[in-house]
């Protein structure tokens, strides 16, 4: 029996929940239920699409540019940033968002829940690569329940004899009609770290609406969000639980040329148009202690309804 096979003999669920290889040698859950249709690829423990099925268009957003090979992270989806967010803070060769979206990870369990909803979780694999930036012992595992709405938890175990501390995100792309045309809720009076302005400190003078670059971090909000999307006639509801910070970021055009890898976007205007990251996190002021032998939890629900 191949890898492949193995997987799909033992955690493939009939009708709903199948593992397939691409021609790069990553494995990709696709999922397939009563709800919804979404595809993880096991590197990175990273969604790569979620569509609720009373929905045309995709809720999670990816690249048609977005690269699907080892070692590289993906554009789109919800890439798992972890131990740290952005730089590490002393390592400028160390990856940004850290190695968990670009590592291996092993499918621990897969069950159809009561509701018909589909649940996956799994379990980050460490590297020689892993060990030598994070020399603490320790667990990083996500669960995610894909139904009508979508359920991710990460959750970090401490399993050494000394505290530790993270920053994290699940820094997810969601798929809207155009950036012109969204505004993101739910921040309004919330004190912001503004990345293109130097990380000046900010308060956020009602919703968040776009036009031109933006990358803040929401710091000591706890609070739920919503993308209004009038184009697409649908508000994305983001509700969190352990995390305390919100990461809102659209690259706009100059900053996505240069990344590069956004695609033409399904209007020919440019993929960034066509998406933008609101990410539940803990980062800057809200990094995490994780007590020795103790696990903490960062909790998304993402779901969808007429606007
Ligand atoms: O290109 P990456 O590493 O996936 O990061 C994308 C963006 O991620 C956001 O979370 C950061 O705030 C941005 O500064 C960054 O550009």
């Amino acid at each position: 029996m191949t890898p492949l096979e193995h997987l799909n003999a033992r955690r493939a669920i009939e009708g709903q929940l199948r593992f397939r290889a691409n021609d790069q040698g990553l494995i990709f859950a696709d999922i397939d239920n009563d709800f919804a249709q979404a595809s993880l690829c096991l590197q990175g423990g990273h969604l790569v699409s979620w569509r609720p099925k009373d929905q045309a268009r995709p809720v999670v957003w990816v690249s048609s540019a977005a690269k699907f090979a080892p070692g590289k992270s993906i554009r789109g989806g919800v890439p798992v940033c972890w131990p740290w967010f952005g730089p590490h803070e002393t390592e400028a060769g160390f990856p940004a968002h850290g190695f968990a979206r670009t590592v291996p990870w092993e499918v621990t369990d897969s069950c159809t829940l009561e509701t018909g909803e589909t649940e996956i979780a799994l379990m980050l694999l460490e590297t020689e690569q892993t060990r030598a930036q994070w020399p603490h012992r320790s667990r990083l595992e996500i669960m995610l329940s894909v139904g009508r709405s979508l359920k991710i938890t990460l959750m970090t175990t401490n399993l050494d004899d000394h505290d530790f501390v993270i920053g994290e995100a699940l820094h997810t792309y969601f798929e809207i009609g155009d950036i012109g045309e969204v505004r993101v809720t739910g921040l309004e009076g919330s004190e912001y770290l503004d990345k293109v302005d130097n990380f000046a400190r900010k308060r956020q003078d009602g919703a968040i609406a776009f036009n031109g670059e933006t990358d803040r971090v929401y710091v000591n909000t706890g609070a739920e969000c919503a993308i209004e999307d009038a184009r697409l006639k649908r508000r994305i509801r983001i509700a969190k639980s352990g995390s305390q910070s919100t990461v809102v970021w659209t690259p706009w055009a100059e900053k996505a040329e240069k990344m590069g890898d956004f695609g033409p976007g399904i209007s020919g205007q440019g993929g960034w148009r066509e998406m933008v990251c609101v990410e539940s996190a803990n980062a800057l002021d809200n990094r995490v202690t994780v007590p020795a032998g103790q696990t903490h939890r960062l909790t998304v629900e993402y779901s969808v309804e007429p606007f």
